[in-house]
């Protein structure tokens, strides 16, 4: 039976400003959720989001608070073995709050496979992958920074994939930047952009011409998430990677933007997706319409990067590979043992449920009073 769920709110500096086109981010707030079952065990999942509502619909104080006062009471005394059941319930009632669903859905699932002592990718559908490479974003906001920061991360075999923060500057200031880290860097790295969906149709054919001469790979939602039109004429018009990711909220909108030819590839994010299920079905959508794969993050912490990079290991392909970098950009950990990233991977946890435990010490320290 589910006995009690409980909420935190965790304010973590991070190691340096992270600069979006929609925010610079010097803390990141980790919404944790425990479940705690009649059988002793305990589940733990977590939500985040980036820069309050800066990025999305819903605020950590949201989710907190909406999960404490409605999906909370919906669930408690339900049985805790039947996650689907639990989850249908909280699906039929409550509309939207897709990062609330996800963190709650990860504490059950969690539980669950601790229950059955498994990881969680096994009720997943099964990993086919031990190990996640992982990129970098640098987002210092400074061109010289940001190049001794990728040839660091070069030297100590952390990352060789580097995903740029554009769309806050003019589309020619950008392109300059892009360009000069690129240069420096040369074939040692994939360069990648991500604009937040900054720049007007026509700012992105500018832009994305130059992008792709200069030898970048993947631009990531380059324009508004609902002009699904643009996106597609973008995709169609240039051979460089565009993904999807703002514009991708779940199964619907993977549905609706493979029917619209509108991403060569989609950010998979479980709590952009409601969960680690419909994120699963997200990823089913994408190979069915030939459409490629990248495990994205809300920079998480250790427990929502856990959680995606259990579900990322069930995944057949995974062409553009991930960016579960989120516990390395924040100045501290709830985690007991850290999650490991050597040469260039993230090891997907073999513990049972998650993988990863909680320091309740530690978290009380750091929990919102
Ligand atoms: O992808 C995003 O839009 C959000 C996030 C992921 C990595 C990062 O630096 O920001
Ligand atoms: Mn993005």
């Amino acid at each position: 039976m589910i006995q009690n769920i409980d909420t935190f709110l965790v304010d973590v500096p991070t190691i340096r400003p992270h600069r979006l086109s929609v925010a610079t981010m010097n803390t990141q707030t980790l919404v944790l959720v425990r479940v705690t079952c009649d059988d002793g065990i305990v589940g733990w999942g977590e939500a985040t989001t980036i820069g309050g509502l800066n990025y999305g619909e819903e605020s950590p104080e949201s989710i907190k608070t909406n999960i404490d006062t409605y999906i909370a009471p919906l669930i408690t005394g339900m049985d805790a073995s039947a996650v689907a059941k639990a989850m249908a319930r909280i699906r039929k009632t409550i509309q939207g709050n897709r990062f609330a669903k996800c963190a709650i859905e990860t504490a059950l699932l969690d539980a669950q496979a601790r229950r059955l002592k498994v990881p969680l990718s096994e009720l997943l559908g099964g990993r086919v992958r031990d190990a996640l490479p992982v990129a970098w974003t640098l987002a210092s906001g400074d061109t010289a920074k940001d190049i001794a920061e990728a040839e660091h991360m070069l030297e100590i075999r952390r990352h060789r994939i580097f995903k740029l923060k554009i769309g806050l500057r003019s589309v020619q200031d950008d392109v300059a930047h892009v360009l000069a880290i690129k240069r420096a860097l040369g074939d040692k790295a994939s360069v990648r952009v991500d604009v937040n969906q900054a720049w007007t149709e026509t700012d992105a054919v500018r832009g994305i011409a130059a992008l792709e001469a200069g030898g970048i790979d993947l631009i990531e939602q380059p324009v508004k998430a609902h002009n699904v039109g643009a996106l597609a004429r973008l995709k169609q018009r240039f051979d460089v990677a565009i993904m999807a990711d703002e514009a991708l909220h779940g199964p619907d909108d993977a549905m609706a933007l493979a029917r619209a030819d509108a991403a060569d590839v989609y950010a998979v994010k479980i709590t952009q997706s409601g969960g680690l299920l419909p994120a699963l079905e997200v990823a089913t959508v994408a190979r069915l319409a030939g459409i490629e794969l990248y495990g994205g993050t809300m920079l998480e912490g250790g427990i929502g990067t856990a959680a995606t990079a259990h579900l990322c290991s069930t995944f057949p392909t995974l062409a553009w590979d991930t960016e579960l970098f989120g516990p390395l950009l924040l100045t501290q950990e709830v985690l007991s043992e850290p999650l490991v990233y050597k040469d260039f991977m993230l090891q997907v946890p073999t513990g049972p449920g998650l993988g990863v435990e909680i320091d309740t010490d530690k978290l009380r320290a750091m929990q919102r009073q």
